[in-house]
């Protein structure tokens, strides 16, 4: 077993108990030391050689994709200093809690992430169609505030949406649980590291890689605001990988519609080895050429 001050750092969402902790641990165990932020940007912006590795939510099977983390993907850090090196997915079930005595008709405020308050949206308009929805840095950050106290809010009218995980950990009831839209509910997290050749440890066997990101926009051309919808077609095709999602985001630069693409793509079953016997690293590297080459601007994000 390694030593603590062996072991690389992961930055998380926190405090303890939120899902991206869950996720985080699922995935690695032992084999780091974890780190708690207060918000997603936090996590983004603490990666560094000291502390080497992070873990970010993503998407989310019933209310798409994490604004936040989107966001954050755009800047140029992403692709130069910090890089996508993997992808875990977490079954998420979500509890609504209070403090003991607290019965749903004495709740007025319901607060968690807005990830939760969008995944438990049928719920909240059938139970607590008059609540007020607070949204927090995180899940488990709104259950501390159950505790700790929210601004200028009576706990006892308050209520959290979290993992039941929380409740091992604090003074905390469970009102309902399985609350959230659809019964089966999943989080994709990306793990990102510091540079990209930092060993990524895993208590799963490595795959090869097979996975890349890319981020992806037109040139910026005045001539041609907003950009013409034919012209993403045509960069995909340029792309020439097989595409598993596409997501998109206005771009940094304050042009009207000018946006930027997501590009996710995996590396074709059984085809280890491209036409040429290349690697998926060289793959990856030629599409970029292409894209280049028919007038799209593309960074990649991450292999893995
Ligand atoms: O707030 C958390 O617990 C997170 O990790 C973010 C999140 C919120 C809701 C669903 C999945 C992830």
């Amino acid at each position: 077993m390694l030593a603590a001050s062996e072991k690389p750092t992961i930055a998380y969402l926190g405090p303890q108990g939120t899902y991206s902790h869950q996720a985080a641990y699922d995935r690695f165990g032992d084999l780091v030391c974890y780190e708690a932020k207060q918000t997603i940007t936090d996590v983004f912006s603490s990666l560094s050689s000291d502390l080497p590795l992070a873990l970010i939510p993503y998407e989310n099977s019933i209310y798409g994709a994490v604004v936040e983390t989107c966001n954050l993907l755009r800047y140029s850090a992403a692709g130069h200093q910090v890089f996508i090196r993997g992808d875990t997915t977490l079954c998420i079930q979500h509890c609504l809690i209070a403090r003991p005595g607290v019965k749903l008709e004495d709740i007025q405020y319901v607060l968690s992430h807005e990830q939760a308050l969008g995944q438990c949206k049928a719920f909240l308009e059938k139970y607590l169609p008059r609540a007020t929805l607070v949204t927090t840095d995180s899940t488990a950050s709104a259950a501390l505030a159950l505790l700790s106290g929210y601004e200028n809010l009576d706990p006892l009218k308050c209520s959290a949406i979290c993992s039941q995980v929380v409740l091992s950990m604090w003074n905390l009831s469970l009102i309902s649980k399985n609350i959230q839209d659809e019964h089966i509910n999943f989080t994709r997290f990306y793990i990102l590291s510091w540079g990209a050749n930092i060993k990524v440890p895993s208590i799963t066997h490595d795959l090869p890689p097979s996975h890349a990101l890319f981020r992806i926009s037109h040139l910026v051309n005045p001539a041609n605001i907003p950009p013409q919808p034919q012209n993403l077609t045509c960069l995909l095709n340029a792309l020439g990988l097989r595409v598993s999602q596409v997501d998109r985001r206005p771009s940094t630069y304050s042009i009207p519609f000018h946006d930027v693409f997501f590009i996710e793509t995996v590396r074709e079953e059984g085809i280890l080895n491209g036409k040429e016997g290349s690697s998926w690293g060289e793959q990856v590297q030629r599409a970029v050429t292409r894209v280049e080459k028919a007038g799209g601007e593309i960074c990649v994000l991450g292999t893995w």
